[in-house]
């Protein structure tokens, strides 16, 4: 009975209103280095907590429109993630209550410039810029909570003119998506239809104008976007 209970009311928190996440999201939630095979590529440290970053609701497109390669910026790399859409407002939710604030998910890419991100490094600067620019945020339509069985099996791969460039699996995740939700409502409210990027698999590199790049979740959700300059 109380099992029952708990269940409804998991139902009745999850909003269906997350399926408009891009027009109604406030902020999108970044966690980088987050894949045990990009931090053996990349030779770094393990992260012994979440690194995370905020993109803007502006750097959204859905497939139809172009990613938009910015005149400031000569190196942009791909990072196809696995987002994580939140149902409903959270703060200081324990990692055994976070999937009860997942709206659903969707496919996404962390359009990243390196060139930026580099020079921020360099200097402990903010990747405010690298990770904001418009265009940066491609994003699937909405995949519903239920669709998705354990959100830690998805394969998900990019290739760029047909030919593969990323291919990993959440299984692979060092933070998991509920890691992930209470550590960032720890420190930050999570409201409904923001989006979470949970990091990207190794394999990002830079790509340029002209390119095509297409990209899949499970068989969940594809999409395809052709690259411009601005
Ligand atoms: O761009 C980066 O360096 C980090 C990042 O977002 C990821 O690992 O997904
Ligand atoms: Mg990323």
């Amino acid at each position: 009975m109380v099992r029952l209970f708990n269940t409804l009311r998991m139902a009745c928190q999850r909003n269906q209103d997350t399926a408009n996440f891009v027009f109604n999201g406030k902020k999108i939630v970044g966690v980088a280095l987050n894949y045990m095979c990009a931090v053996k590529a990349r030779k770094v440290a393990v992260p012994t907590v979440p690194l995370v970053f905020l993109k803007p609701t502006s750097s959204y497109i859905r497939e139809g429109s172009p990613i938009v390669l910015p005149k400031v910026f000569n190196k942009v790399a791909y990072e196809v993630e696995l987002g994580v859409v939140i149902g409903s407002r959270c703060k200081n939710v324990s990692k055994e209550h976070a999937m009860e604030y997942v709206g659903g998910y969707c496919l996404a890419l962390d359009l990243t410039a390196q060139c930026n991100l580099t020079a921020a490094r360099a200097t402990g600067g903010p990747w405010t810029l690298g990770k904001g620019f418009d265009t940066s945020t491609p994003v699937s339509s909405f995949i519903p909570f239920d669709a998705v069985q354990d959100p830690h099996a998805l394969p998900l791969w990019l290739k760029v003119n047909g030919e593969i460039k990323q291919s990993g699996c959440t299984a692979d995740l060092i933070f998991k998506v509920p890691d992930i939700i209470s550590y960032v409502s720890k420190h930050m409210t999570l409201e409904e239809n923001d989006l979470i990027l949970t990091g990207t698999p190794h394999g990002s590199e830079a790509f340029k104008a002209g390119d095509v790049i297409e990209c899949g979740l499970a068989d969940l959700a594809t999409m395809k976007f052709k690259v411009c300059d601005e």
